[in-house]
């Protein structure tokens, strides 16, 4: 497991990210369309077929693995396949974290990908984007990786506008514990608490930002 240099300049980072932001959203559209369409059985044949051949494509040049987590010699994150903030990832919301006083927050919206119970958001994925943005708060020296997480689910989190915030009660030595909540416009709906771990290998790589994905 090795974070990868990608030697770049900042300006070519935002380029790119320019580049990619566009096509991710329209995979991010396509998926939400292809869930919520009630065109005929026809014209769902020559959809496939058509974004078969766009896939096919794509394909014509690939890396041979996933993306990797890569960073600039400036220490910019660039996380871009990652399930949670990933540019090039339609998987992702994605979540677009900042750093407040106390923490990480991000305001996002959840469709009809992500839905567990009928309008509501999966508890998967709940603790998927929990994880994350406690895992991201930990990680404010070195990268940190989840020991334990514990989710409570408080009440049903309904697909729509939502609001998440994480922040860190303990540090000692390479363990942070963190705390964190998904909230909606009527208050939190699930709140997580987690050990995390700078694990020994990574205790001298430098810090680096990772909220823009
Ligand atoms: C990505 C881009 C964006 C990055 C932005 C940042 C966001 C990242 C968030 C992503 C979160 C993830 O998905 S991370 C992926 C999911 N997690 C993993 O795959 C982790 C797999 N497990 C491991 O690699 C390892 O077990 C570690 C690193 C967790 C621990 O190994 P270690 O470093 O050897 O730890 P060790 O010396 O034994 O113990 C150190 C201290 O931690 C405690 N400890 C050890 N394991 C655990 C545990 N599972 N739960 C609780 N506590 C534990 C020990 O009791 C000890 O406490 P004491 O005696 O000192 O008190």
């Amino acid at each position: 497991m090795q974070f990868i240099l990608e030697d770049i300049a900042e300006a070519e980072v935002e380029r790119r990210r320019g580049v990619y932001t566009p096509l991710t959203d329209t995979v991010r559209d396509l998926v939400d369309a292809v869930i919520r369409t009630e065109v005929g059985e026809d014209a769902l044949a020559v959809a496939q077929r058509r974004i078969a051949e766009i896939v096919a494509d794509l394909r014509s040049e690939q890396m041979d693995g996933p993306y990797g987590v890569r960073h600039t010699r400036e220490n910019t994150g660039m996380a871009w396949g990652n399930a949670v903030i990933g540019v090039r990832n339609a998987l992702a919301p994605p979540l677009n974290v900042e750093h407040v006083d106390d923490g990480v927050r991000c305001e996002f919206t959840l469709g009809a990908a992500y839905e567990g119970p009928p309008g509501c958001v999966h508890g998967g994925v709940c603790a998927m984007l929990l994880d994350h943005l406690l895992g991201n708060a930990a990680s404010y020296e070195s990268a940190c990786y989840t020991g334990t997480i514990t989710i409570r689910y408080l009440r049903p989190t309904r697909l729509g506008a939502l609001t998440a915030r994480a922040w860190v009660t303990e540090q000692t030595g390479r363990k942070r514990i963190a705390r964190g909540t998904i909230s909606d416009a009527e208050g939190v709906t699930c709140e997580a608490e987690g050990v995390f771990i700078v694990p020994r290998s990574a205790l001298d790589a430098p810090p680096v930002r990772w909220s823009a994905g």
